[in-house]
């Protein structure tokens, strides 16, 4: 115990999985946990005396069925081992942590999910940007970024890391970033950059980091460092297979935050048990493949050439359709080479796991000749780029045997004619069984003891046994070793002889195997990179492959892209709900045109349920995934490269993060209205409606009308309720009107999901709330209303008022930045508790500001 408790004080936030003999134990709190998490038994030892303390273990062959519970459950566990043999040494047995797993740090398979990273990250603050770094030590994969706060949480969004380490003092900077990950906070310490640079080039071998394009990111560098440093804490030090370090360039990809990601259920739906984007496009057949389709679809690409690139290879599949089965049944027969590869460099891979990782090579051939042979400049070079490492397979082959087993311990993984010795001794422990089955013929024979029988045990090794009834006829040199209650068990001279024999060749044979598999690990060590690049090269290929079926299955098209600014989809439909159609029931394809010139803004009004939300994301949808290099579900399009897409839904149902709704879509919209650029495509569902009508139309229009008068002139959507935004086409050139359209019989409406061109005059709100099943008695009542406000002509009023703003063209320019007076009516407006404010006294406020302008 006192052994125990100095490991325990070493690593006190973690639980600690103590090896005694064939088990591994756990002590007190740690005990509590164990037997809660995994179900096993909780015992008390030294009961009523002060060392009193509870006791829970499992043996050690079941580790990796229990760690991965006790990770999942959110606990770091440490393992600590025996690290000497107890036999030879006479006090207690050395011990101590060989591992410690986090949920970050995980190399089990049980932890570990094949279609998804299993990042661990870093965040530093630095004084300009923020750094981040995300490692994935299951495949190698190390990246790193700066930027401001919303770039850094736009790839933690993405990139969904498992655990994330923080500097300590900035605890409560990071619970800014809206998000629950696990955290884990280091000292301010490792967070130093020269620390950190070091660390890096000790690493990669290197003397500056320009290699990997990286040196002038301080702050990702600082962020990097601290992985690095926390896998050193972790007792992770084979770590050859984290060969490079990328730059997550910002500049190269879509832009979309957080609340796009999101909004779109890109990754994943925003409903219980709906379908996202990815559940419906990952058709990937390799796990690698599956990790990288979805990269790719938070990171579409904005260069053409790159896009033009996957798109042609896209292409040559669906073309040559025999050339597809054939590579695709090549990449579905692999195991994942990545991860395969990552548990050669940390020593952790079995010998059933090294003839998978053979026969996935031996796969890679195939697909290079179809490669080299398409004449597709992209496919060719992607070809060039997989190594089927011959020297590799071959050596495999011949050293494992085809049915290695999981353990090396378990013998017979090492193949024959590898090792004259390691033969010999088989051939003596095989022959043995033989030798034994002679010696008990010969002996019946001889005593005239028909029921002996030759077995063995731990205890003494090989006896012949006796039954009582033949006693009397045992030879006298035989030595009696056991009385049981009907036989006698016996050992001989002989036996004796024999024994040491086939003991020592059973020993020797498992050493020998080690060794050789060990030779085996050493030499495939060095290919650790070409098969790490081969692995690449499949998951592209892989998802590119997805791509082609989805344009068979799916009835997708090939966009073309361009460098203008210009959108153009002819009958584009939703990929997502049109999957979750009723049968027989056909997605209303419609079409979309955006450009800078004429048609900037799309105005869309329609009855609540007409699909308009439907159109906005099914555009982003379609736009993402042509920048993917993906086909796209529509008759035809011309794509024009975007940049950025924002899109934000009016308040609902964010209350959650304690601000209220309408305060979290207006923060939403201004981080939008703040970051436009000319490529910019802007969804706006709804926009106002989380406040009063007024207040609402209101917003919608001057947002509408800021954003059709900058200067980048961004494509943007705009779906409504409010009506009377449709007026605004009379006055801004580039805003259009359109409509989903319905057909209104006497008292129903049908949705014919139809985008048309006009405005529309009434939400049907109160129709859809008597679909919804609302009593007569509400509907009646609500339409009475209606009718009694639209006689008022309150929404005229409103109208007009806004017209009235047209004409005024409110000069904003009255408040010059250095004017008093604007300093005033600001202390005004500070000065006013907007929460306790009634409407009257609002107004009478307005006045007063007014007043102020005019006496000016
Ligand atoms: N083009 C279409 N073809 C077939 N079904 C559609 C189409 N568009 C939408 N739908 C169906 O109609 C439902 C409502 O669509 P959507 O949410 O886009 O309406 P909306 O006009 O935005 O409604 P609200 O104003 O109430 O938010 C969708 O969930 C889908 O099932």
């Amino acid at each position: 115990m006192q052994q125990y408790n100095k490991i325990k004080s070493k690593y006190p936030d973690a639980l600690l999985l103590f090896r005694v003999g064939d088990f591994y134990e756990t002590f007190g709190e740690d005990a509590v946990h164990a037997s809660k998490i995994l179900g096993i038994v909780l015992t008390k030892r030294g009961a009523g005396s002060t060392s009193e303390t509870h006791l829970a273990g499992f043996p050690h062959h079941s580790l990796n069925s229990y760690l991965p519970k006790l990770v999942k459950a959110g606990l770091r566990v440490a393992i600590c081992d025996q690290l000497e043999d107890p036999k030879m040494t006479k006090t207690i047995v050395k011990r101590g942590v060989t591992e410690l797993v986090t949920p970050g740090v995980a190399l089990n398979d049980e932890v570990l999910q094949s279609k998804n990273n299993n990042f661990l990250a870093a965040v530093h603050f630095g004084k300009k940007y923020i750094g981040v770094s995300f490692l994935d030590i299951s495949t190698g994969e190390f990246l790193t970024a700066q930027g401001n706060e919303e770039y850094i949480d736009k790839l933690l969004q993405n990139f969904k890391p498992s655990e994330v380490l923080v500097q300590k003092q900035f605890k409560q900077k990071f619970s800014q970033f809206k998000a629950n990950f696990y955290t884990f906070y280091l000292d301010d310490w490792v967070f130093q950059h020269e620390f950190a640079h070091e660390s890096l080039c000790k690493h990669f071998k290197v003397k500056s980091l320009k290699g990997f394009g990286i040196e002038d990111l301080v702050d990702g560098i600082t962020a990097s460092g601290a992985v690095l440093f926390y896998l050193s804490e972790t007792q992770h030090n084979n770590i050859s297979h984290i060969s490079q370090i990328k730059q997550i360039h910002q500049d190269k990809y879509v832009w979309m935050d957080r609340f796009t990601l999101r909004n779109l259920e890109l990754h994943a739906s925003n409903a219980a048990d709906g379908i996202s984007l990815l559940d419906i496009i990952d058709q990937t057949v390799s796990p690698m493949g599956g990790r990288l389709l979805r990269r790719w679809l938070s990171l579409p690409l904005k260069d053409l050439q790159e896009i033009k690139e996957r798109q042609s290879i896209v292409k040559y599949l669906i073309e040559k359709e025999s050339d597809f089965e054939k590579i695709w049944g090549q990449i579905k027969s692999m195991s994942d080479l990545e991860r395969l590869i990552s548990k050669v460099a940390t020593g952790k891979i079995s010998p059933r796991e090294v003839v998978m990782l053979k026969n996935s090579l031996l796969a890679i051939s195939p697909i290079k000749e179809i490669g080299l042979k398409s004449g597709i400049e992209g496919l060719v070079n992607l070809a060039n780029n997989l190594d089927p490492c011959p020297e590799l397979t071959q050596k495999i082959s011949q050293t494992l045997n085809e049915n290695a087993p999981v353990n090396i311990n378990k013998g017979n993984s090492i193949a024959e004619g590898v090792s004259e010795e390691l033969d010999e001794l088989r051939s003596l422990s095989s022959s043995g069984k033989s030798y034994l089955d002679q010696m008990v013929e010969r002996e019946i024979e001889r005593t005239g003891i028909s029921s002996l029988k030759i077995a063995f045990n731990n205890v003494f090794g090989y006896y012949i046994e006796v039954r009582n009834t033949h006693k009397d006829k045992v030879p006298e040199e035989w030595i009696r070793k056991q009385t049981l209650v009907s036989a006698e068990r016996y050992i001989t001279e002989e036996l004796k002889h024999y024994e040491s024999k086939i003991l020592g060749a059973q020993e020797k044979i498992a050493v020998l195997e080690q060794e050789i598999y060990g030779q085996l690990i050493d030499f495939l060590l060095q290919f650790v990179q070409p098969i790490q690049k081969s692995a690449s090269q499949i998951a592209r290929l892989d998802c590119l492959c997805a791509f082609a079926q989805n344009a068979i299955h799916y009835n997708f098209v090939k966009p073309v892209l361009d460098d203008s600014t210009d959108l153009d989809i002819k009958n584009g439909r939703h990929p997502v709900i049109e999957k979750q159609l009723p049968p027989g029931e056909a997605y209303i394809a419609n079409d979309v045109v955006l450009n800078r010139n004429q048609q900037q803004i799309i105005m869309i009004t329609g009855p609540n349920m007409s699909g308009k939300s439907a159109i906005l994301r099914q555009t982003a949808l379609i736009v993402i995934l042509a920048q993917m290099g993906s086909y796209i579900p529509a008759q035809n399009a011309k794509i024009g490269l975007v940049d950025k897409i924002f899109t934000r839904v009016g308040a609902s149902d964010n209350i959650s993060m304690g601000e209220s709704t309408f305060m979290v879509e207006m923060n939403e919209t201004a981080s939008i209205l703040n970051n436009l650029s000319e490529r910019s495509l802007i969804l706006l569902d709804e926009i106002g409606r989380g406040t009063s009508t007024y207040d609402g139309i209101s917003i919608a229009w001057a947002i509408a009308e800021y954003l059709h008068n900058h200067p980048t002139k961004p494509k943007t959507l705009f779906a409504t309720h409010y009506h009377e935004l449709n007026d605004m086409s009379e006055s801004f050139d580039r805003i259009k009107n359109y409509n989903v359209s319905v057909k209104e019989l006497k008292d129903n409406v049908i949705f014919l999901r139809k985008l048309v061109p006009g405005g529309s005059k009434h939400s049907f709100g109160i129709h859809v709330a008597k679909l919804a099943g609302m009593p007569n008695e509400v509907v009646f009542k609500a339409n009475k209303i209606l009718e009694r406000l639209e006689k008022s002509h309150a929404s005229e009023d409103v109208q007009e008022k806004l017209r009235q703003h047209k004409q005024e063209d409110l000069q904003l320019s009255i408040f010059q930045l250095d004017d008093p007076l604007l300093e005033e009516i600001k202390d005004e407006i500070m000065r006013t508790n907007i929460d306790t404010l009634t409407p009257i006294e609002a107004l009478m406020k307005l006045n007063e500001i007014k007043r102020m302008l005019i006496k000016k």
